[in-house]
């Protein structure tokens, strides 16, 4: 494997306590401290918090038995708004303008100030979001691009908070999470819209910010029930190290608080949400114990938000995690649990790494916005962290060309704040601050300092943009449409179905058929089988005839794979010239056909078989992290004789309905509900959930 590009960085961490709200008891429970002009001499920021012993009450806090937590930056409740982002923010937009990633998180419980950092309010009280983008505009190079997309994960979906549409019922679109064949892991269908200038920006943000899921709660009126990811990417010439043009990033995320339903009284409805909240959020933090604990496989995949933040977590991103807390002992207990996982997440190391520049040819196009692609490194295949080959910051389509970082000013990194402009657009360092004075500097943060006319810009918007606007939408776009035209026929059909319940004897005979459909070969279907546990018993069955679990791509798959000369029969030589004359996207959907069929021998425990067929697979898809990690696994099986662990089902979640037999036949409902099908890192997650009713 080629080394690694890139420069390994670990994730900043600045610790935020808000001030006390009207009718909040001011118990001084949760101090912050940091010298007023950080040198290497003074002590490191910390937020202290009175040891379990002193803090039952607010009245027996003893401030000499107190926890700190050490951070990069410790910010009390008298912090203004521009401290923050001078001193935090303001080098990772830097970063991107030197054709980089950087990531910035807001973590905290509901009411714990996310919001208030990252959106903020008039004037004064911007937030980071709108900082962001007016130095953006103020220090990017004169005809760079400046581009936003804007999307919310609610409840596990992902929906695009710049686009109003709707679909027949009047429900916003839900956007599927998708991977290329190179692994990288992109939003299908998001809008990226070219940005004029600030107040163009503002208009789009207050509009998106509206479609916000927020609901009351008793904590917070306005409190956010989804996690909300906003993209701003820089591109042209003078943007990185390319002489061409690069791209540069900001992925700028306000995470949901997780919440404590005892104290929001949360009703039902809430309470759903917040097990989505919790889950997402729990899957973040084991995310975080996992690369931190350098385990093989990092389980990115088992929520959508962590795999859309795949990129920020172990892979090229440059990272800020900015972790509010509120200053009352009332929030104790959540005040704990936020350092404690800021503190692991101090320790996770990125390789930060130049972003390849997009080839404008192969730029999807921007029209009806529905192309849009949010990226996340790719996997590597050793450690399952994202590798930095390439492509991992970048879009799905665009071509790559591979670049590597200098170490330049890592040492700048470290202090946290970029002194110097840098003057030349070669060997850049991660933080290097480019551009009219580079963004550290101080009159960022003044009142509106930020701002400036961006009327100029205009004209250097049009061009590559509009060249795209006028070629009709992409292929990624077409396969959206298709899959939710789909998606909502068979779910059409599916609300007309009665439902059918079926008996333990019915699933074992509808297994036995699937069994012996692949036993003679039968090609015609590339829908893997599925296989769980039920809480009392082990019921394995293909999923096959289920009309929603069906992988088959919205075009012809079947076609391209007969076009490959695909074999009914699986046999062992892979075809001469794999796939030569086929376009991409036969090819993929191609590998596609091999590996439902190399699963289904795996499920068989026809090893040698699988094997054959994921090789012939990977002649269609090469450079597939994922496939290349399966077939080490099958080989390492066959040669020590072991099973293959963990199934390569597609189906993560599945509508189960657990049925009990009665003597005379008939069943009764035992247990409804949503079932996690496998945990298994490397399972892909359905596109849609799939009733299925089981009996014991
Ligand atoms: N640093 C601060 N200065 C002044 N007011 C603040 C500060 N931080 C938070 N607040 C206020 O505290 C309240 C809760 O803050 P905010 O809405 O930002 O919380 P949150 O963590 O985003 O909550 P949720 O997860 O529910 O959205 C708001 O009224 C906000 O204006």
């Amino acid at each position: 494997m080629a080394p690694a590009a890139g420069l390994m960085q670990r994730i900043r961490i600045a610790a935020r306590v808000r001030p006390g709200l009207p009718g909040e008891i001011d118990d001084g429970g949760i101090e912050a401290w940091q010298a007023a002009n950080i040198s290497s001499t003074d002590e490191e920021p910390f937020i202290s918090i009175p040891t379990p012993s002193s803090s039952s009450t607010a009245a027996s806090v003893n401030t000499t038995a107190r926890w700190k937590f050490r951070f990069n930056s410790a910010w009390g409740p008298e912090t203004r708004q521009a401290d923050v982002f001078v001193r935090d923010v303001a080098p990772l937009v830097g970063v991107a303008l030197n054709g980089m990633t950087a990531t910035i998180l807001a973590y905290g419980v509901t009411s714990s100030g996310k919001t208030h950092t990252m959106q903020g309010g008039e004037g004064e009280l911007r937030g980071v979001i709108p900082r962001v983008v007016e130095t953006l505009f103020e220090d990017k190079p004169e005809g760079a691009r400046v581009q936003l997309s804007y999307m919310e994960i609610y409840k596990d979906e992902v929906y695009d908070l710049l686009d109003e549409g709707a679909n027949s019922k009047g429900k916003a679109f839900k956007l599927p999470v998708r991977e290329d064949g190179n692994g990288v892991v992109f939003v299908a269908g998001l809008r990226r819209v070219p940005l004029e200038d600030v107040s163009h920006f503002e208009d789009m943000y207050s509009q998106a910010t509206l479609q916000r899921s927020v609901g009351a709660t008793n904590l917070n009126r306005a409190s956010s029930r989804s996690h909300a990811i906003l993209t701003l990417e820089v591109e042209g010439p003078g943007i990185g190290e390319d002489p061409e043009g690069g791209l540069g990033k900001i992925v700028l995320v306000d995470l949901a608080g997780s919440e404590n339903n005892k104290l929001t009284g949360n009703d039902a409805s809430r309470l759903a949400e917040s097990a989505a909240i919790n889950k997402s959020l729990s899957v973040l933090g084991q995310v975080v114990r996992d690369l931190n604990a350098g385990k093989h496989r990092i389980p990115y995949r088992n929520s959508k938000l962590t795999r859309i933040l795949q990129d920020a977590l172990g892979g090229r991103s440059a990272g800020l995690l900015i972790c509010n807390v509120a200053p009352g002992l009332k929030w104790r207990k959540d005040t704990l649990n936020t350092l404690n996982f800021a503190t692991a997440v101090k320790d996770v190391e990125n390789r930060v790494a130049v972003n390849e520049r997009r080839v404008e040819d192969d730029e999807p196009p921007k029209r009806k916005g529905r192309a849009s692609l949010i990226p996340a490194a790719r996997p590597s295949i050793g450690g399952g962290r994202p590798s930095v080959g390439g492509g991992g910051a970048g879009t799905a389509r665009g071509k790559r060309r591979t670049s590597t970082v200098g170490p330049g000013v890592l040492a700048e990194v470290a202090g946290g704040v970029a002194k110097k402009p840098r003057t030349s657009v070669v060997a850049p360092g991660p933080y290097a601050i480019r551009g009219k004075g580079g963004s550290g500097r101080q009159s960022v943060g003044g009142a509106g300092s930020g701002r400036q006319s961006v009327g100029g810009n205009r004209k250097s918007i049009v061009g590559p943009w509009r060249h795209h606007e006028d070629h009709g939408e992409d292929i990624d776009a077409r396969i959206a449409k298709a899959v939710e035209a789909e998606v909502e026929r068979r779910m059409r059909e599916k609300a007309a179905e009665p439902v059918v319940e079926e008996t333990k004897e019915d699933l074992a005979s509808r297994l036995r058929a699937l069994e012996q459909k692949f036993a003679q070969g039968d090609s015609s279907t590339n829908t893997p089988d599925v296989s769980f546990n039920t809480t009392a018993k082990n019921v394995s069955f293909g999923a096959a005839s289920s009309p929603l679990v069906s992988t088959k791509p919205p075009f012809d798959a079947d076609a391209s794979f007969q076009a490959a000369g695909g074999p009914s029969t699986p046999s062992r030589t892979a075809p001469a010239t794999p796939g030569n004359e086929m376009t991409p996207t036969m090819r993929k959907k191609t590998g596609r056909a091999y590996v439902a069929l190399a699963r289904k021998a795996a499920g068989t425990g026809d090893l040698q078989t699988a094997l054959d067929l994921y090789r012939r697979a990977e002649a269609y898809v090469k450079g597939n992290v994922k496939l290349r990690e399966r077939i080490l696994d099958v080989e390492y099986a066959l040669e020590h004789g072991r099973p293959i662990v963990g199934s390569p089902a597609k189906v993560k979640k599945i509508k189960v309905r657990v049925l009990s037999e009665k003597e005379n036949g008939v069943s009764a409902v035992e247990e409804q509900g949503v079932k996690q099908v496998s945990e298994e890192p490397g399972v892909k997650e359905a596109e849609e959930s799939v009733d299925v009713v089981m009996g014991e």
